[in-house]
């Protein structure tokens, strides 16, 4: 039997064999720095903490599980996640980290320095990350690898929420942590190469198309349409990639389409490209002029990845195509718009997820009513020529103004009467750089637009006063 004493002791033994191990360790990393070579100092390092942990984890209510970089030939996704998820860990109190930033990458990121530790809470559980870097030498060719992997630590106890909850909840942030930092890519068939190089994430889609960051820079606020149009929009989009449980109980199609009708220069595929910034989608621009047959239609859309929007432009102009026949071929060698519409109803739409299909036309009229029956393209949406709450847009964006005491209202009473486009408006704003005269040549615009509408007026004579211009020209 031990005393109260002896117990006493042994636990202070124990407590300075730990501190002085832990001290010399420490003493060790510091020390060795600059004298010993990197493998033999990491090898001691580990082989130290091996010990350590030996012998005093029995004691110890933690636990720590090693992610390790690979898991056999595949990266390990857990790593992956961890990576990436703390990147967002390190704050001020961390000494060491790395940053780095690359051209696939938007911004620069941080990374954690070997031995660097970072705690994280979850649920009130202190969770211990320590990013561990051994170089292995293989003696028999003398070659150095290296060997990544994280330890996370944290109490025994809470061994399966780390699991079942923790480490799902970090594998989630860290995936919505990529997709902000991932570039939007533009796809089309006409570059064959990839531009943008990121196919990290298996998303280039093989071989047919080729591929360029999407650079385009506006986004819904900076869009010059219906505020209540713009909105409804939006919430569509949110309600569409909110609803992937939704889709699959009621049997859907993950897929949403939408008509974009309106004038040349009223932002269609402005709109299309912030739509795909807002929801971090790719575009695959879709040029039905080039396709020559079903079958390569129905290659090139099973080559599209998920979450991307295909984008089909000016529909009506492509609808002559759609009708072509060639001769003497079986069905699947013409192009149809029947073709093209039950592939995206039927098998396509179900081997992918969250897809998006655009069309946009700038005459409503003259598509196909198929496109337009119910069920086929969810929404409708008509961009409009300027309106007065779309010019304050511009304005702001092009300007950075919200009024002006007289030139605003002047171009805004003139809106009312004319039709000019956010794209002609857009064009004049940037004509200058003082604000005075770029929104006077606003008014300019707008004011030959008002000249020349009513010129045609007067040139749309009807019928009878034609007739009266005749009797006139005979009686003299
Ligand atoms: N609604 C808008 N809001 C902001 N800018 C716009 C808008 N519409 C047009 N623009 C400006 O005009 C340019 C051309 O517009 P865009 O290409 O989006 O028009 P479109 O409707 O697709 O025309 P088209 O029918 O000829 O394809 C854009 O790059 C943008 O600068
Ligand atoms: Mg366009």
């Amino acid at each position: 039997m031990y005393s109260f004493g002896d117990m006493q002791s042994m636990a202070s033994n124990i407590f300075s064999a730990y501190a002085s191990v832990a001290a010399s360790m420490m003493l060790f990393r510091s020390m060795a720095h600059d004298i010993i070579p990197e493998p033999i100092k990491s090898y001691i390092i580990s082989a130290f903490s091996r010990i350590f942990s030996y012998f005093f984890t029995p004691l110890s209510t933690q636990t720590t599980m090693v992610v390790d970089e690979n898991s056999g030939m595949m990266r390990n996704q857990i790593y992956e996640s961890a990576e990436l998820y703390l990147h967002t860990k390190i704050n001020p109190n961390t000494k060491r980290f790395k940053v780095s930033k690359n051209p696939k990458k938007k911004n620069i990121s941080l990374s954690m320095e070997k031995n660097e530790l970072v705690i994280d809470s979850f649920n009130s559980i202190e969770l211990k990350w320590q990013f561990v870097l051994e170089v292995l030498e293989n003696p028999k060719n003398h070659s150095q690898t290296e060997k990544r992997y994280f330890e996370l630590s944290f109490n025994k106890q809470y061994r399966e929420t780390v699991l079942n909850e923790y480490l799902p909840f970090v594998m989630q942030k860290a995936k919505e942590n990529k997709e902000k930092d991932r570039n939007v890519k533009l796809y089309t068939r006409d570059c064959p190469h990839s531009y943008s190089d990121d196919d990290e994430d298996g998303r280039n889609g093989s071989g047919v198309w080729g591929c360029v960051n999407l650079d385009h820079p506006v986004t819904f606020d900076k869009l010059a349409m219906d505020p209540e149009l713009k909105k409804q929009i939006i919430e569509d989009l949110d309600r569409f990639v909110r609803r992937k449980e939704y889709y699959k109980k009621v049997g859907k199609a993950w897929k949403r389409g939408y008509l974009l009708y309106g004038p040349p220069g009223t932002g269609k595929s402005s709109l299309i490209a912030a739509m795909a910034n807002y929801l971090k989608f790719d575009i695959y621009d879709l040029e039905l002029t080039r396709l020559y047959s079903n079958s390569e239609l129905r290659r090139t859309l099973l080559s599209t990845t998920n979450r991307s929007i295909i984008v089909i432009e000016d529909i009506d102009c492509n609808a002559p195509m759609l009708n072509r026949e060639v001769e003497h071929e079986p069905s699947d060698t013409k192009l149809t718009l029947s073709g093209l519409l039950n592939f995206m109803d039927g098998l396509w739409s179900n081997c992918g997820d969250e897809r998006i299909i655009i069309f946009t036309t700038n005459h409503k009229e003259k598509i196909d009513p198929a496109l337009l029956r119910p069920g086929r393209m969810d929404m409708h949406i008509h961009m409009s020529y300027c309106t007065p709450a779309g010019f304050d847009i511009l304005a702001l964006n092009y300007l950075a103004i919200r009024d002006h005491p007289k030139l605003f209202p002047d171009i805004k009473g003139l809106m009312q009467e004319v039709k000019v486009t956010p794209a002609e408006i857009a064009e004049q704003l940037m004509r200058n750089e003082n604000v005075e005269l770029a929104l006077e040549g606003v008014v300019d615009l707008l004011e030959r637009k008002k000249a020349e509408a009513n010129e045609e007026k007067i040139n749309e004579k009807s019928p009878v006063q034609m007739l009266e211009l005749k009797c006139k020209i005979s009686k003299n």
